[in-house]
């Protein structure tokens, strides 16, 4: 399996322009059939939450749309970050994943709003309940950018067999070294593949992000790692069999206990 990040500067409220760079970057990636293309939160509007209602889609569309057809174009699978979506007058911070028929086969609404970027004044939680679904044949978890604070969302979707988790993110420069330790620590704990997207650039409302885009596999070592500030597409191959070699030699799914731990 073949993953393929963009990572770069999102439009600060303009959804036309940023569905134009998509197709920019789809378009120089010289994609190979059955990639999977992965891209950062928020990536039509980035945090002008102020201005959120107009920026958002209603029920996934008109994106969805334009999503399943360069996934059909391209012949790829694409994790298409996630987007301001409007479901019965409510706006979410929703993430979802189309296969390279273009079908929409799974979503996700955040569930942990973000206080320090003022989510929770402008978005409503997410009701989805952590699910996996399925990626090439193999089950992958997909989750949103300050969710990543949560390791007991990590092990729950691990639990349900996810190999691969998807992390979608804008993740602010203040923060990089939590940025990169967490997701390091959510792969080295639950020794499964972690592919992390963030942006990069200084928003309108002055917050910077950190880039740094990166996958790491279930050892815990960084098969790709975008730069700070570069616009770059990334691109790693994941090999699925090395989970199984690693879960052999430090076997911790074995050693759990979970009668013993009272909160779980
Ligand atoms: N977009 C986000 O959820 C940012 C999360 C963040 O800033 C943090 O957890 O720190």
């Amino acid at each position: 399996m073949r993953v393929v990040i963009f990572q770069y500067d999102v439009y600060y409220g303009d959804v036309e322009k940023n569905l134009n760079k998509v197709k920019s970057l789809f378009e120089a990636a010289d994609l190979q059939e059955d990639d999977v293309v992965v891209l950062p939160e928020m990536w039509t509007s980035g945090y002008d939450l102020e201005n959120i209602d107009v920026h958002a889609a209603n029920e996934l569309e008109p994106i969805k749309t334009e999503i399943s057809g360069l996934a059909g174009k391209y012949s790829v699978n694409v994790v298409a970050g996630s987007i301001p979506n409007k479901v019965d007058g409510e706006v979410y911070n929703t993430a979802f994943y189309v296969d390279k028929s273009g079908e929409q086969r799974h979503q996700y609404s955040k569930m942990h709003l973000v206080p320090m970027l003022n989510e929770p004044a402008f978005l409503a939680g997410g009701k989805d309940t952590s699910e996996t679904f399925d990626l090439l044949g193999e089950n992958a978890g997909l989750v949103i950018c300050y969710d990543l604070r949560f390791p007991e969302l990590f092990r729950d979707l691990v639990l349900q067999e996810a190999k691969v988790i998807f992390v979608v993110a804008e993740w602010p420069l203040a923060r990089k070294d939590h940025w990169l330790t967490l997701l390091r620590a959510r792969a080295i704990e639950n020794q499964c593949y972690i592919v992390a997207s963030n942006s990069i650039g200084t928003q309108d409302n002055g917050t910077t992000f950190a880039g740094n885009s990166v996958v790491y596999n279930p050892f815990g070592e960084a098969l790709v790692q975008g730069s700070t500030d570069e616009e770059e597409i990334l691109k790693a191959e994941i090999d699925l069999d090395y989970i199984d070699e690693v879960r052999k030699d430090i076997p911790i799914f074995d050693s759990r206990r979970k009668e013993m731990y009272k909160f779980l």
